[in-house]
């Protein structure tokens, strides 16, 4: 017998990503806002669900292949946006986008990434991929972005609504990282004919001073995203909703899905558990748009637990990207594939051939 190499708990996977990795890039990574209170709660939050499983049933043939915005995907799990992943290895975001497509679901492209939407599309002709916007400070930028977007056969924006300031990062003022300068990234900025005409000279301290000035407006409102609406006709996917009057409000507007997301605990340090924020929100928005959640899915049991509170898919970021620092692309299908063989194992073993017919039934809460 072969010995598979490769880690098979997240606890490993995140342990080899440390061995691999230099501290700042990891801490950076691996780190929450504040005391890490919503990056350890994102977590625990699982371990107060259980599975009942019900026996005597036919489930010899099980199915997680399914879709999200009339697109097939091969499981209900997609890659979290996460920027400047030459931090993690040297192909970066090729590498995972080129993974996500052999696995067969989405890959959400930040809009800070080390390569450009352009690159990562042309490296991955067959994939599903998603552009995750950071609404600039200038208007121009922003949509030229999603014009690119576009034109690069990307299927959906997703708009991040919780990072007008950024979280309050210990990690970073200890070990004084700043991403932007570890990768001499901003590749994606680097490419935006907007972009290149705000850079009066094109000095490496130029560039990262105008990606700084520009990735993030601290004042974005509703009419902002709804003017998105008029340059688009792409689905637009609003990431980081975490109270259900904002999850009503998406679906009133029109917006077609909703990322339940507290951005891994990197934001809001206290705020409320993505799980826990679930089930007020699916109540609340009930069939009407997509709902996706992101924070603390480390298993393919977590997988079935927020798909039975109501989630029609997660997404996962730290767990792929130590999954590129360990091993590349081969590292990323890895733990891809582990979540898909761990979701078919807990519905076979709980009794239901079928994961859409999952719901609160399947769970007991502690
Ligand atoms: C290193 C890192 C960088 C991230 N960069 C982005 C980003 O560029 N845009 C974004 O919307 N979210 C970003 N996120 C948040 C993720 O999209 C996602 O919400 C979070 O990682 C989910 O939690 P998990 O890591 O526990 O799976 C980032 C997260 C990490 C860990
Ligand atoms: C515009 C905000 C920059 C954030 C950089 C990437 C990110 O989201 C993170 O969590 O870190």
């Amino acid at each position: 017998m072969t010995r598979n190499p490769m880690p098979v708990f997240y606890k490993d996977w995140e342990a080899l990503a440390a061995e691999k990795l230099e501290r700042g890039a990891f801490e950076y990574i691996r780190g929450g806002s504040g005391s890490g209170e919503t990056l350890l709660a994102n977590e625990t939050a699982f371990r107060q669900w259980a599975i009942i499983p019900r026996v005597l049933r036919d489930v010899s043939s099980v199915e997680i292949s399914t879709s999200i915005l009339d697109q097939p995907i091969q499981a209900p799990i997609l890659l979290a946006p996460v920027g400047y992943q030459k931090l993690a290895y040297p192909q970066g975001e090729l590498a995972a986008a080129k993974a996500a497509e052999k696995a067969g679901v989405p890959y959400i492209a930040s809009t800070v990434s080390d390569y450009s939407l352009e690159e990562i599309s042309e490296h991955t002709p067959q994939g599903n991929n998603w552009f995750q916007l950071y609404w600039s400070t200038n208007e121009a930028l922003t949509f030229s972005m999603v014009k690119r977007a576009e034109q690069a056969g990307y299927k959906a924006i997703v708009v991040t609504v919780d990072t007008g300031v950024l979280g309050w990062r210990s990690s970073s003022f200890v070990h004084h990282f700043s991403p932007v300068r570890a990768t001499r990234g901003g590749a994606n900025f680097r490419k935006d004919p907007v972009f290149q005409a705000l850079v009066t000279e094109w000095t490496e301290d130029n560039i990262i001073k105008e990606i700084e000035n520009n990735k993030r407006r601290d004042h974005m409102t509703w009419d902002d995203i709804l003017r998105l609406r008029e340059i688009t006709s792409l689905p637009i996917i609003l990431k980081g909703i975490q109270h259900p009057k904002d999850a009503e409000k998406a679906a009133e507007l029109g917006f077609e899905g909703i990322i339940v997301s507290n951005h891994g605990g990197r934001q809001l340090d206290a705020a409320i558990s993505s799980l826990e924020s679930l089930s007020p929100i699916v109540d609340a928005v009930k069939d009407r748009i997509a709902i996706i959640v992101d924070g603390g899915i480390r298993s393919g049991t977590d997988v079935y637990k927020a798909l039975a509170l109501g989630a029609d898919a997660v997404s996962i970021g730290r767990p792929y990207i130590y999954g590129l620092a360990a091993y590349g692309e081969e590292g990323v299908v890895q733990v891809i594939e582990q979540y898909k063989s761990q979701l078919i194992s807990a519905l076979r073993l709980s009794g239901e051939a079928n994961m859409k017919h999952l719901s609160r039934e399947n769970l007991h809460r502690y």
